[in-house]
């Protein structure tokens, strides 16, 4: 089974959330840092969000940065909840964005897909044009990774260059139909190839036309929860709820602190934040 149809099926079982492991230390609450590294402490919470919402959660993605910045320490436990992870049969993102020239391509591709690092699924920024996503072909060919790459991003600043006008069409567009003929060359039993694409729910003009033009795109949905997108263009990109997940990172793992016995509940309160989520998307079932 490809990967992309196994994390379809993911979706069909366990609902379209996405929980985001975005790790600041300052979300640990000082009792479970205590006598512990950086690397232990930030482990145990994402081992305790994980375990409190794996039957509920279709996948996992790993912003990197917060890893990355705390060096050594923090990549160890990057590398050791991914290890958990795979542990678990649970799928992973590692949110990476890169984008180089085709040989330093070649050597993210190897440490995000082999390795301590090794994810089901990265991300990529395609402005640099297709030579940077090429390296990644090889293994999007063996059916057993894929990639979601950066479409209509859900920051303020993508009006900045995404919209930009060329030959009459949106710049997203032109780079959605480019990848879209790479990804149809590996659709799998679901309906849907490894090239996945972000699409932010913040921009409320242009879901549904995103939605009808990428069909066989499988969609990596940000922006609910923390960004404030609203939860009718996220059922719309979802297409029937099994066309893409929706991340939630800082609603999940800072639920914990609206409540005043949170620090002792992380897991629960992170478990009911998911299907919050869930359940404010679904809502839109009825309109
Ligand atoms: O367009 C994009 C692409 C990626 N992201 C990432 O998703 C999460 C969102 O976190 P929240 O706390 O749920 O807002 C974060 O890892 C971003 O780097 C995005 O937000 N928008």
């Amino acid at each position: 089974m490809q990967i992309i149809d196994r994390l379809y099926k993911e979706v069909e079982e366990k609902g379209f959330a996405c929980v985001g492991l975005d790790t600041s230390f300052d979300y640990i609450p000082e009792k479970n840092k205590e006598s512990k590294s950086i690397h232990e402490a930030i482990f145990d919470f994402n081992k305790e969000i994980i375990d409190a919402t794996f039957d509920i959660t279709a996948i996992y993605k790993l912003q990197i940065a917060y890893y990355e910045s705390y060096g050594i320490e923090g990549m160890l436990a990057y590398r050791d909840t991914l290890a958990y992870l795979k542990e678990k049969d649970l799928l992973s993102i590692g949110d990476i964005k890169r984008s180089d020239i085709a040989a330093s391509a070649s050597q993210y591709a190897k440490a995000h897909f082999e390795g301590d690092f090794e994810t089901d699924f990265i991300t990529l920024n395609p402005y640099m044009g297709m030579d940077s996503i090429e390296p990644y072909e090889e293994y999007l060919a063996s059916g057993k990774k894929g990639v979601f790459v950066l479409l209509r991003t859900s920051n303020p600043g993508a009006n900045d260059f995404e919209v930009l006008k060329t030959d009459g069409e949106e710049l997203f567009f032109k780079v959605g139909d480019k990848l879209q003929e790479l990804n149809e060359k590996y659709v799998g039993e679901s309906g849907y190839g490894p090239v996945g694409f972000v699409v932010g729910a913040t921009h409320t003009k242009e879901v549904e036309e995103i939605r009808k033009r990428y069909k066989n795109n499988f969609f990596l949905i940000p922006g609910f929860g923390a960004q404030g997108a609203d939860s009718l263009n996220v059922h719309k990109l979802l297409n029937d709820n099994n066309g893409g997940v929706v991340n939630n990172s800082r609603g999940v793992l800072k639920a914990y602190m609206n409540y005043e016995d949170g620090a002792d509940n992380i897991g629960k309160y992170a478990r009911e934040a998911v299907l919050k989520t869930r359940e404010d998307i679904l809502k839109n079932e009825d309109l």
